[in-house]
């Protein structure tokens, strides 16, 4: 592939508390105006990784790995200009104490030298956008007189003001309710494409990541446990992980599951079994798995790592499945 079809790559990304690495060396591609969804259960990594590409790791990190956006490695000046962030809490991205079109105004002349009032117009336009109702009176209040579902729109129009080359959203529906979840990923999926980002896009819903992504990286304590594209991927996974994050989506069918049917829960970093992280969890688990951690390869169109990813039956939920008695 042309390196004009990488906007960003990231290559083995490892991300470690007092030595104990909680991202493993994780490394994929994003293209220009692609979704990609990273998903995976709590503590996978997904929001460390995803804020490393912002310079955004927690204190106390050790952040190690090489992040290139158009193939240069110095970020610092990308970063809140053509790499902006979507966070899941709205009220950490917007301060309290200034009106949000202020804060939409400054964030314009901070990229842009612009009149005052041209910053402000450009603001309230771009709330507008976003579906916010009387925009130009709206941008006078604070965040708090927002509801949470406003509030997240805002955010959604800051990060697109100025026209990213990538979004990161982390999260970015987690705080609202089944409606407003759907409303703002909508809106956030209209605006990327109006500015022609590409979106990075944290979650932990498979339904999401079907609607929204161009591609799925899923990631298991810290590693890549399967990459490619969604309809690949969540079609007919290769990992037995990808394969158990599917079988504890509730389905319609004749059967009667039991939720979750994915056994376990992930280990914390520090507590890694030996070879694969998954096999204590895992079905199709062998002595070479307890023993061994696969590395990542190719198999039909996208990067898995398994020892055993020939051995997902066609009917991946099977792998899982507790019947029920009806
Ligand atoms: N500030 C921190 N200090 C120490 N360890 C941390 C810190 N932040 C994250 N970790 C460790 O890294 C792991 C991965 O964190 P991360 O926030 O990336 O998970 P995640 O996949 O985004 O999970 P969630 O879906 O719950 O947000 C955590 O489980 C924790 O062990």
């Amino acid at each position: 592939m042309a390196s004009s079809d990488i906007l960003l790559s990231v290559r083995d990304l490892r991300i470690a508390f007092h030595g104990v690495e909680a991202v493993r060396g994780v490394s994929f591609d994003v293209r220009p105006r692609e979704v990609l969804a990273l998903v995976g259960e709590s503590g996978a990594g997904k929001s460390l990784t995803a804020r490393a590409l912002l310079g955004m790791a927690p204190r106390g990190a050790t952040v190690n790995g090489e992040i290139r956006l158009d193939g240069s490695p110095d970020l610092a000046a990308a970063r809140g200009r053509r790499i902006s962030l979507v966070p899941q809490d709205a009220l950490s991205a917007l301060s309290p104490v200034h009106p949000v079109g202020d804060q939409l105004a400054a964030a314009v002349r901070s990229v842009h030298r612009v009149s005052r009032r041209e910053a402000r117009a450009r603001a309230v336009a771009a709330l507008d956008r976003v579906g916010i109702p009387d925009a130009a009176r709206r941008a006078r209040a604070h965040p708090h007189e927002y509801s949470g579902g406003m509030r997240q729109r805002a955010v959604i129009a800051m990060a697109t003001l100025n026209e990213p080359d990538l979004v990161v959203a982390d999260e970015p529906t987690t705080a609202l309710d089944a409606e407003r979840r759907e409303q703002v990923l909508r809106v956030l999926s209209e605006q990327r494409e109006a500015v022609g980002a590409a979106l990075l896009l944290v979650t932990h819903d498979l339904d999401v990541v079907r609607d929204h992504a161009d591609r799925v990286l899923v990631m298991y304590a810290g590693r890549t446990s399967e990459l490619g594209p969604t309809h690949t991927v969540l079609g007919q996974p290769r990992a037995p992980y990808t394969a158990g994050l599917l079988a504890s989506l509730p389905q319609d069918g004749p059967r009667r599951r039991r939720l979750p049917t994915l056994p376990g829960t992930p280990p914390a970093p520090g507590e890694l079994p030996p070879g694969c992280a998954f096999a204590p969890r895992c079905p199709l688990a062998t002595d070479h798995c307890r023993s061994e951690e696969p590395e990542t390869r190719e198999l039909d169109g996208r990067l898995v790592a398994c020892h055993h990813p020939d051995r997902i039956p066609d009917d991946t939920a099977t792998l899982f499945e507790e019947e029920q008695p009806a």
